[in-house]
C-alpha cells in the first residue's frame, strides 16, 4: 500500500486549531505516525509479540483508540488461542471507517475482531487478558485517568497485561530539552520542515498532555497492577507493560 504523504502543518496557518483525528488526518495517518513517533513500527510487531504470549484462551484482547487498527491486525496475526477476540474501539468515526476497509483486507487468521466507534470511556471492559493503550491515554483528560487504569485493572482476568505507550515528559528541564530535540531532530530527519514541527507541536499542545514516566508507574500501583516494566524507549517515547 502507497502511504499518502502528510503535509497537514507545511503551510503557515492563519489561525491554530486544535489537533482533531478527523478525515484529513486519517488520510495521512499510516506516513504522519511512522514519521512522527520514533520506534512506531517496532512498537507495533511486539504489541503483537506480547499478545501472542499474553492472550488467555476464551478472554478478550481490547485496542483501546485503536485508529486504523494497526496494533489489532499485529495482535492477530499472533493470536494463538482458542476463543479469544479483539475488541478495537476508537471515538473518530473517520479512523474507524478506514480501520474496517483495512481489515477486511486482512487476510490469512481467524481471530474475530470488532471494530466499535465509541468512546472507550462508554466500553465495558471484563474478561480480558490483553489490553492495549498505544498512544491513547495522553488524549485522556489527566483527571479521568486512574479511574480508566483501574477500570481496566478490573476488567484484566489474573496474569493479563496492559501495555501503554506515551509520549513522556521529563522533570529536570536539561532531561527534558534534550529527549524534545532529538525527537525534533527524528522528524527533521523523516522530512518535516521547522514549520511543521512547531504549527502541529502547538496544535497539539491543549490536546495531548504527555506525563513522566515516574507519574505513569506510579498510577499503575495505586489501580493495583502487580508490576510494570519499561519494554521500549527512544527519545521522548515509551511503552510499559503491566501486569495484574
Ligand atoms: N476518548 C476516546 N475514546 C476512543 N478513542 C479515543 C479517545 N480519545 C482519543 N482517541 C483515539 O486515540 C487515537 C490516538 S492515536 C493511536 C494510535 C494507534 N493506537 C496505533 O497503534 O496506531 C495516537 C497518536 O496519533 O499519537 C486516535 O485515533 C483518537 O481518535
Ligand atoms: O507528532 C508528534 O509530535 C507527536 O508527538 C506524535 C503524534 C503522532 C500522530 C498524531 C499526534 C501526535
Amino acid at each position: 500500500m502507497t502511504k499518502t504523504k502528510d503535509a497537514i502543518y507545511a503551510a503557515p496557518l492563519q489561525e491554530m486549531i486544535d489537533f482533531k483525528f478527523d478525515e484529513r488526518v486519517v488520510a495521512v495517518f499510516p506516513d504522519m505516525i511512522q514519521r512522527s513517533v520514533p520506534g512506531y513500527g517496532m512498537i507495533i510487531s511486539n504489541i503483537g509479540i506480547l499478545a501472542g504470549k499474553y492472550a488467555q484462551p476464551g478472554s478478550h484482547c481490547y485496542d483501546l483508540g485503536c485508529s486504523l487498527g494497526a496494533a489489532t491486525l499485529a495482535m492477530r496475526q499472533r493470536i494463538n488461542q482458542p476463543d479469544c477476540d479483539i475488541i478495537a474501539v476508537d471515538n473518530s468515526p473517520a479512523m474507524i471507517e478506514r480501520g474496517r476497509e483495512l481489515l477486511a483486507r486482512d487476510s490469512g487468521p481467524t481471530v474475530p475482531v470488532t471494530m466499535v466507534c465509541a468512546d472507550l470511556q462508554d466500553v465495558a471492559i471484563g474478561n480480558a487478558s490483553v489490553v492495549v493503550l498505544n498512544f491513547t491515554l495522553q488524549f485522556i483528560p489527566p483527571a479521568q485517568r486512574l479511574a480508566l487504569i483501574e477500570r481496566i485493572h478490573a476488567g484484566l482476568n489474573p496474569g493479563g497485561i496492559l501495555i501503554l505507550s506515551e509520549k513522556i515528559a521529563f522533570d529536570e528541564p536539561e532531561r527534558q530539552q534534550f529527549h524534545v530535540e532529538l525527537h525534533h531532530d527524528f522528524k527533521r530527519a523523516n522530512g518535516y520542515s521547522d514549520l511543521e514541527i512547531s504549527q502541529k507541536r502547538s496544535a497539539l499542545e491543549n490536546v495531548m498532555i504527555p506525563e513522566t514516566l515516574a507519574c505513569h508507574h506510579e498510577r499503575l500501583k495505586a489501580a493495583g497492577f502487580s508490576s510494570s516494566e519499561v519494554w521500549f524507549q527512544c527519545f521522548n517515547f515509551a511503552s510499559l507493560v503491566a501486569t495484574k
